[in-house]
């Protein structure tokens, strides 16, 4: 484990340091993985970040073993790389320091932002769950998060979720915090537009893109028009 000094530690080079005083930058897409992937997955991405500007991507295969995630992590990292798109991996701060990945996101029994930071250092984004929660989005703040994730706003057939979260709750973290927060649950291009008027700073979505009849760049490009990106 690398301990980096309370000076290292204070320079913060992350998504907050878009968010200068006063101003927000539009909102944008944060695309996570399907829930499984295949060797030719890496084509699919491309064809998702063909159709619009994608901010970030994570990683996210539950149940699956960690020397497995880094095999199918390898061309999926160098494709974000060249598409200037951030490279997350879900759950897993070990993992994350392994293949030197741009940001970790980790739920709330995933590990203490805290201590991430001390294990993956400045530059790394970390990104916390906080559900429907006003007091775990403060306490993720407090310690050290570059972003917060509110959900799910939607019935989501991706996983098994026990929250929910009104719009409402982007307006007041926008209105009180520089912080990014992000919105994740069910998001679809015909849906996300309260999200968005809310304040929400990312949409985190994977069905809606995975599955969309017209395939992945068609699903991004639906968004890119709701984002006025495309
Ligand atoms: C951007 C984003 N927001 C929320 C989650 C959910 O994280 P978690 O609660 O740990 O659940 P799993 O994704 O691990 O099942 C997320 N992954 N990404
Ligand atoms: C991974 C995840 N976390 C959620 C939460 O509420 O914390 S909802 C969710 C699933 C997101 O996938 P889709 O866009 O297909 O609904
Ligand atoms: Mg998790």
């Amino acid at each position: 484990m690398t301990d980096f000094t309370d000076e290292e530690l204070a320079l913060d080079p992350h998504f907050a340091d878009q968010f200068e005083k006063g101003f927000r930058p539009a909102c944008q897409l944060y695309l996570i993985s399907p829930p499984s992937i295949g060797d030719d997955f890496a084509d699919r991405l491309a064809q998702a970040f063909d159709g619009g500007q994608v901010a970030a991507f994570q990683l996210r295969l539950k149940g699956v073993d960690e020397d497995t995630i880094a095999r199918l992590a390898k061309p999926l990292q160098t494709l974000c790389a060249q598409r200037e798109v951030a490279f997350i991996i879900n759950d897993s701060v070990a993992l994350a320091q392994r293949l030197g990945a741009d940001g970790v996101h980790l739920g709330q029994g995933d590990g203490d932002a805290r201590e991430a930071r001390k294990i993956l250092g400045p530059k790394v984004q970390i990104g916390v769950t906080c559900h429907d929660s006003r007091h775990l989005a403060m306490e993720a703040g407090e310690a050290g998060a570059d972003y917060v994730a509110f959900g799910a706003f939607y019935p989501t057939t991706t996983k098994e979720v026990l929250h929910r979260a009104e719009p409402s709750i982007l307006g007041w973290w926008t209105t009180l915090f520089e912080l990014p927060c992000v919105a994740i649950g069910g998001i679809t291009a015909a849906n996300a537009a309260p999200l968005v008027a809310a304040g929400a700073d990312f949409l985190a979505v994977s069905s809606a893109v995975w599955a969309h009849p017209d395939g992945p760049e068609a699903g991004v490009r639906a968004f890119a028009k709701v984002l006025g990106t495309g």
